[in-house]
């Protein structure tokens, strides 16, 4: 099963963000999206999950065009991680991430007991349930976007898209979503994210998609595409690379 993009032109009404980009995401694979402040990242994400019109081109999954899927199907298709917000309703957290579990449900029925058992695993799967009954908009930055994951994960998708699923969370925190993606990918899911670091795209992803001003500029296996010269021409800046003479293994630094 897929999710693909074919000769996408992306953008919004006013603004013409992208064009000629081929993506695919297939069940089981981890692909990082990588690019500078503005060069499309959320746009190509939000166009994949339909939530903006290409321009040109279409968006399948599982081989259908993605508008022809009822948008029930879509929920339980796929779950999005959307860069942390700050919500502007005091719902608990536990209903936030119940919020997930309408996908398999109506949306005006009362949750069941199975959907209160899994957004609470969900909850303590990344450490939170404390929380539980916190309102969304009283906690913190991090608290909230891992709260966002533990929603996007109760949906039980076979896909998620997670849109900088780290940038607000401590060090921790951030080793501990990129191994939690790694797992959800051994467990058969596709996912997709974005990253503004190239060492979580080593540390997690399987493939890599290099994206400049709406241009795709390197696309496949992360120790082809990972390299200075990519990296310096996608950023624009000087990298330079740290070797761990033990593990052989490599860390980009900027600057
Ligand atoms: N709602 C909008 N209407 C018009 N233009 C927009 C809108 N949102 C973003 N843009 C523009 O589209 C371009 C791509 O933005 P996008 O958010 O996709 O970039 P990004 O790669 O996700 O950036 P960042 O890494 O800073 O989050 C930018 O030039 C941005 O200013």
């Amino acid at each position: 099963m897929t999710i693909e993009g074919r000769d996408l032109s992306i953008g919004y009404p006013d603004r013409l963000v992208g064009s000629g980009l081929n993506v695919r995401l297939a069940e089981g694979e981890v692909l990082a999206l990588l690019g500078p402040n503005g060069g499309g990242k959320t746009t190509l994400l939000k166009t994949l999950l339909g939530l903006l019109v290409p321009r040109r081109g279409e968006v399948r999954v599982m081989d259908k065009p993605l508008h022809e899927l009822p948008i029930a199907e879509r929920a339980r298709m796929i779950g999005y991680v959307p860069q942390v917000h700050h919500g502007t309703f005091a719902f608990t957290v536990e209903s936030v991430v119940l919020m997930g579990r309408t996908a398999h449900g109506s949306l005006f029925a009362a949750p069941s007991a199975d959907d209160r058992e899994i957004s609470m695993a969900m909850l303590d799967r990344f450490g939170i349930a404390s929380l539980a009954q916190r309102a969304y908009t009283e906690i913190s930055g991090g608290e909230r976007q891992l709260v966002l994951l533990a929603r996007a994960l109760a949906q039980e998708p076979r896909f998620i898209v997670l849109d900088e699923p780290t940038a607000s969370l401590d060090f921790g925190n951030q080793g501990k979503v990129m191994n939690e993606i790694r797992g959800l990918a051994e467990a058969g899911l596709g996912v997709l994210f974005t990253t503004h670091d190239p060492n979580h795209a080593m540390r997690a992803a399987t493939r890599v998609y290099l994206l400049r001003d709406g241009t795709r500029l390197a696309e496949g296996k992360v120790t082809d595409v990972l390299t200075v010269e990519n990296l310096e021409a996608l950023y624009r800046a000087n990298v330079q690379t740290l070797r761990d003479e033990r593990s052989g293994g490599v860390a980009f630094l900027p600057g």
